[in-house]
């Protein structure tokens, strides 16, 4: 029974609401909140640690014309609930439906759109500085800026660079600092421990308290001195927190579960007339309000489809290990042997299979929080002193670190290995998480070796050479899920450097993989042999440095060159296009194709969904081989008889 929630169609039927009636809608959304996540799955704990922050805040501010920014995004199925997307929620993460993240195109409740960490504030910033520019001129509005940042993004550089520029522009501007003490992971790092202790330190607030604390900062009610004398009572009183030496005035920290002080707090602040940005310390606990979530917060951070009374989540169907455990478990067997190898992760121990290296290796293993930036330094750092850095990120979130991967790893030529987990569309979580670019962004810096599996015997193979790799930077990038069921050698090879292998020889066509798609490349090759087009099947492993001589040899006994890559145009089929053209080998009559994801942000759905959206399924490839013969002329008809290639 939700009668409250019933009436809430749009945040300002929240407007009149007393504190007691808020206080039920919070327990309603918090039901409706998990009854919708254990249907479709999703980021739960998160959500449930803001509901009643949710609940204050559009019952206070006056979205969307006051901008409430998410950070990341992941916890704001309350705020879609009560922002008039309620009767969509169960679509949520799913192709055609809501995204799990905050999206501009989605909802005008939804000011900024996010996915990555730690961007809240610089937004929220851009947006007070764009409202004081346009209010010196006459035009524009008067409006709240209000940003919601949790403590595991406050490790990212990126906050504190935006916190460093709003304490010095005196920025109208609401930072809220949603503090359940908890990333994915426990937070690791000196900050959060400032943060844990400037909760321990301070005790709750009392509403008292806050009230003279804060009513010293209505203009109407106080005196300057006063409020000297204020400010020189709370420092004797409480210290000084880091926030206020940054120019920012700190409140709290405060039950962020109690409507009874988030409310009268946030009417505070709101109407304040404080010339300088406020950062709200607000206590939560991840999964608030939902046992096996309280109980769990790392497993229960994301779920699958669970059963409410017990919290027992969807199992998945038995399938072969995942990409990220494959990596774990050869890493940790290396390590075995090499004590200076080491592991590095932002954030994501759980996600890349690191936790299992950290449990077994645990000084030598650094998750430094969410700061790729720092995480691919320091792996520069640590390999410049002849240690063995594997820095395991995934593809979207080393986007962030691209300087550092150039001016710090390639330039120096220094060895750290780069595990890119989540290469190609990674499903639910749709545009911003697709690791669709790394192939274009790693394969154009000179020295780097790029290597793609095509399943997890190869991955092995790819880590071991990459253990192995001492005067260069290296890579290898691989999917989200499970490999393909082949067994996982005990004792990986070495491959060589930009080698790749054939795995089927044919006359007419030949399609080059690189990567996870190299089963479709083999399916399709079987439907083209049943229409009697010979095919040879390649896969090329590295995207960096090309195997020249196979390229080589493919152009020149075959009709039809297709390459196929889980990566943006520009990548691994770009650069065998640049090889082809420079050698006068696409002047012959090949005709060539590189088959990439499309030029667009494909949206949540399913992996294979995506994949079909991208038109890299089996089919595809059948399909683009046909229209290239058909190009050609007769189809069955082969250029030349196939000279043997080089075997894998
Ligand atoms: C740049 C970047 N790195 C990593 C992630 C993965 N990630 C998503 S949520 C999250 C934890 C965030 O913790 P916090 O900000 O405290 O939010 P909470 O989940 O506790 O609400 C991480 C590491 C990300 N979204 N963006
Ligand atoms: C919100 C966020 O960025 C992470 O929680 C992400 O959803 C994890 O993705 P994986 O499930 O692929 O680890
Ligand atoms: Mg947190």
């Amino acid at each position: 029974m939700t009668p409250l929630l019933d009436r809430v169609k749009i945040p300002a039927d929240l407007w009149n609401l007393s504190v007691a009636q808020l206080r039920e809608l919070a327990d309603e959304l918090r039901a409706e909140t998990i009854d919708v996540v254990s249907q479709t799955g999703g980021h739960l704990g998160s959500s449930l640690a803001v509901v009643e922050l949710t609940v204050a805040l559009h019952a206070l501010f006056r979205t969307p014309h006051d901008r409430l920014i998410w950070d990341v995004g992941h916890q704001t199925y309350p705020h879609k609930i009560l922002t008039g997307r309620r009767d969509r929620m169960t679509t949520i993460r799913q192709d055609g439906g809501l995204a799990g993240f905050t999206t501009r195109a989605e909802s005008e409740y939804d000011p900024f759109g996010a996915g990555h960490s730690s961007t809240s504030i610089s937004a929220g910033l851009g947006m007070a500085v764009a409202r004081d520019i346009k209010a010196r001129e006459g035009v524009g509005h008067e409006r709240a800026v209000v940003c919601v940042i949790g403590d595991g993004a406050m490790s990212a550089g990126m906050a504190y660079e935006a916190i460093n520029n709003a304490g010095a522009l005196k920025a109208r501007m609401i930072v809220i600092l949603n503090d359940n003490e908890m990333s994915i992971a426990p937070p690791t790092g000196a900050m959060s421990g400032y943060l844990s202790r400037l909760i321990s330190s301070r005790k709750y607030l009392g509403l008292r308290e806050l009230g003279l604390k804060l009513a010293t900062h209505l203009p109407s009610k106080i005196e300057r001195g006063a409020r000297r004398v204020e400010a020189v009572a709370r420092k004797a009183m409480m210290g000084t927190t880091l926030f206020d030496d940054l120019g920012f005035y700190y409140v709290g920290p405060i039950d962020g579960h109690d409507l009874e002080q988030l409310v009268p707090v946030l009417r505070n602040l709101r109407d304040a007339e404080i010339d300088k940005p406020i950062l709200l310390h607000i206590v939560t606990q991840k999964g608030k309000g939902f046992a096996p979530a309280e109980a769990n917060p790392e497993k229960l951070h994301a779920v699958a489809r669970f059963d409410v009374a017990t919290g027992e989540q969807e199992k998945a169907a038995p399938a072969p290990p995942k990409f990220q455990d494959v990596v774990s478990k050869t890493l940790i067997s290396l390590a075995e042997q090499n004590s200076r190898i080491v592991a590095i992760t932002a954030a994501m121990s759980s996600g890349t299979g690191l936790d299992k290296f950290a449990a077994r290796f645990p000084d030598r293993f650094f998750d430094v929080g969410i700061a790729e930036q720092h995480a691919v330094t320091f792996s520069a750092g640590l390999a410049a002193e002849g240690m063995v850095p594997f820095c395991a990120i995934y593809s979207t979130f080393l986007q962030r670190a691209y300087d550092q991967i150039v001016h710090d790893v390639a330039i120096q030529s220094l060895p750290v290995r780069f595990a890119i987990d989540r290469a190609g569309p990674v499903g639910a979580d749709g545009a911003t998480h697709a690791g669709s670019f790394d192939l274009v962004y790693l394969g154009c810096l000179p020295g780097m070796v790029l290597m793609a599996p095509a399943d997890e015997a190869e991955l092995a193979h790819m880590v071991r050479t990459a253990a192995l790799i001492d005067d260069r930077p290296s890579a290898f990038r691989y999917p989200r899920g499970s490999g393909t069921g082949v067994p996982i050698p005990e004792n990986p090879l070495e491959l060589e450097i930009g080698r790749g292998r054939v795995l089927k020889e044919g006359a007419d066509v030949a399609i080059l993989s690189l990567g996870a798609r190299l089963k479709d490349a083999l399916a399709a090759a079987d439907e083209l042999q049943q229409r009697g087009i010979s095919v040879t099947v390649a896969d090329a492993r590295f995207a960096k440095p090309l195997d020249e001589c196979l390229i080589r040899q493919l152009a020149c006994h075959h009709r039809v060159l297709v390459t196929v890559e889980e990566g943006a145009a520009g990548g691994f089929g770009a650069a065998v296009m640049q090889f082809l053209t420079w050698t006068g080998l696409m002047d012959r009559g090949l005709v060539f194709r590189a088959m990439t994801l499309p030029d667009r942000f494909i949206e949540h759905a399913t992996q294979s969904a995506q994949i079909a959206v991208a038109g890299l399924t089996t089919q595809d490839i059948t399909s683009t081989v046909c229209a290239c013969l058909q190009e050609q002329g007769e189809p069955s008809r082969s250029k030349s008889r196939a000279a043997p290639l080089r075997p894998g």
